[in-house]
């Protein structure tokens, strides 16, 4: 149990965490790569221990040494491989990493032929959406055999078989990235059309940013389809596609990770919420990651940070929030801390065009509604998200400190750590260790820079 108690001023200096998803992608890569890579400053944490563990499973040779920049911790993985996959002796347990489960589902059909890959994880991951990619590889004649689309999955070793890929964009981005991933082993060149809107593009982004570094090019192609010209207003609507060129290989690279802007999200969003005197490192201004936009929605809302290249800072603060609306197409992940955002600002805070919130490690529409409610929140749950009244702060008003349920949710843990420090009264937070998911020492971080929180 995670003890919040109010806190009423945070200062210090933080290095934000390195970033989940480039950690995941260039420990695959690497292990695609002929020879040997080294990630530098990778995020230890639980989901990329996953990524890690399997290309071991699956014949990478893994080193892990401390860095010598003691007082970070870091460490470098050195990874070698022949660049090519082998078939793993046991199941691959995946444990409660969704990016690591659809990237390796494409992956792993390029085991030695006659062969299988079993992938499965826990009860949270046998419960995330499968459907699309297994579909989308059943095209490329690559066979996964599973219940009702979902984890545990049997994918057989098969060449790929196709050059057209479709595939819906509306419900995990996971899926286009694992096509990417794969379609470089394909002997000629490869098309992916996205069906439908894309959401979380910018983690596409990041996927073809990773591959680009390890040697492999994917490009974007928009196409304009005459079938959705909409009469009406005159505007084409676009359709996205992606190209890949055929017989590339994975180059071994040396990669050194950067900062996670979601992770950082929490400490930004109390930054503003407190009286803070604090800056953020390791958070890069020309990053692609699409959490990124949490910098231009705290300054939306009225917040003011002094942006650097390389790091954010928060000064005498607190500011006086208001409620705005929020597209979280491309930034599912902040919906938590977004939550509590609102919950500080005045007037109404809408959050939208968030459906695909409601697949991650459990549904988080429905968690955020439920819980920081038992706080007093005034937050009413959307179909594709939440719509929140801010508090009378100026008349006293605040949340109250309650025993809330997390479901094994690393983002909520640390959404409701946010919020119990600004509640009056002491905030209980069950199933705190499921924060080593993304952000391992996010109760030391956040302690170190005044928080009065404690572990029972
Ligand atoms: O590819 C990635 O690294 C991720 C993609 C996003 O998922 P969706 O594409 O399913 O929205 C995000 O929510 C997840 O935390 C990480
Ligand atoms: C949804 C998340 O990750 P994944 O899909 O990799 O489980 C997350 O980190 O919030």
């Amino acid at each position: 149990m995670l003890l919040v108690n109010p806190t009423k001023k945070i200062n210090g200096t933080v290095y934000a965490p390195p970033s989940k998803s480039y950690t995941h992608r260039a420990v695959i890569c690497a292990g695609l790569a002929n020879g040997t890579s080294k990630i530098i400053q990778p995020l230890k944490s639980q989901d990329c221990i996953s990524s890690l563990n399997a290309m071991k499973a699956l014949g990478s040779t893994i080193d892990i040494k401390k860095s010598n920049d003691d007082e970070l911790e870091n460490e470098v993985w050195t990874i070698s491989s022949d660049g090519n996959l082998k078939v793993p002796k046991n199941v691959i347990d995946i444990g409660n990493s969704g990016t690591t489960l659809r990237i390796l589902t494409s992956l792993v059909s390029q085991i030695p032929h006659n062969s299988i890959a079993i992938l499965n994880g826990d009860e949270s991951i046998r419960k995330r959406p499968m459907g699309p990619l297994i579909e989308a590889l059943s095209q490329l004649n690559i066979e996964v055999l599973s219940n009702d689309n979902k984890a545990p999955l049997v994918v057989k070793s098969s060449k790929i078989d196709g050059n057209i890929v479709k595939i819906t964009g509306d419900m995990s981005s996971q899926f286009i990235s694992s096509l990417m991933m794969l379609l470089p082993f394909n002997t000629q060149d490869s098309k992916i059309l996205i069906e439908g809107d894309l959401k979380s593009e910018p983690y596409l982004n990041i996927t073809i940013d990773l591959l680009d570094k390890f040697g492999v090019s994917i490009k974007k192609d928009e196409i304009n389809n005459i079938n959705n010209i909409n009469k009406k207003n005159k505007t084409n609507k676009k359709e996205n596609a992606y190209l890949i060129k055929a017989n590339q290989t994975y180059k071994a690279t040396d990669y050194i990770v950067e900062g996670d802007y979601s992770s950082a999200s929490y400490l930004i969003a109390l930054g503003v919420l407190l009286d803070s005197d604090i800056t953020i490192k390791n958070l890069f201004k020309d990053s692609k990651q699409g959490d990124k936009e949490i910098i231009n929605i705290v300054k939306r809302m009225g917040a003011d940070l002094e942006i650097r290249d390389d790091e954010v800072i928060i000064k005498n603060s607190k500011f006086k929030l208001k409620g705005i609306d929020i597209d979280v197409k491309n930034t599912p992940d902040l919906v938590p801390t977004l939550a509590v955002l609102g919950c500080f600002a005045e007037g109404t805070t809408t959050i939208y065009n968030g459906e695909h919130v409601r697949i991650k490690e459990c549904d988080r529409l429905m968690a955020c509604t439920k819980e920081l409610k038992k706080m007093g929140a005034k937050i009413e749950e959307k179909p594709d998200g939440l719509i929140i009244q801010g508090l009378d702060i100026d008349n006293g008003e605040t949340l109250k400190g309650a025993e809330l349920e997390t479901y094994h949710d690393h983002r909520l843990i640390m959404a409701f750590t946010m919020a119990g420090m600004l509640a009056k009264g002491q905030t209980k937070i069950k199933g705190e260790e499921a924060v080593s998911i993304s952000f391992p020492n996010f109760v030391d971080v956040i302690k170190s820079i005044g928080g009065n929180i404690a572990i029972e």
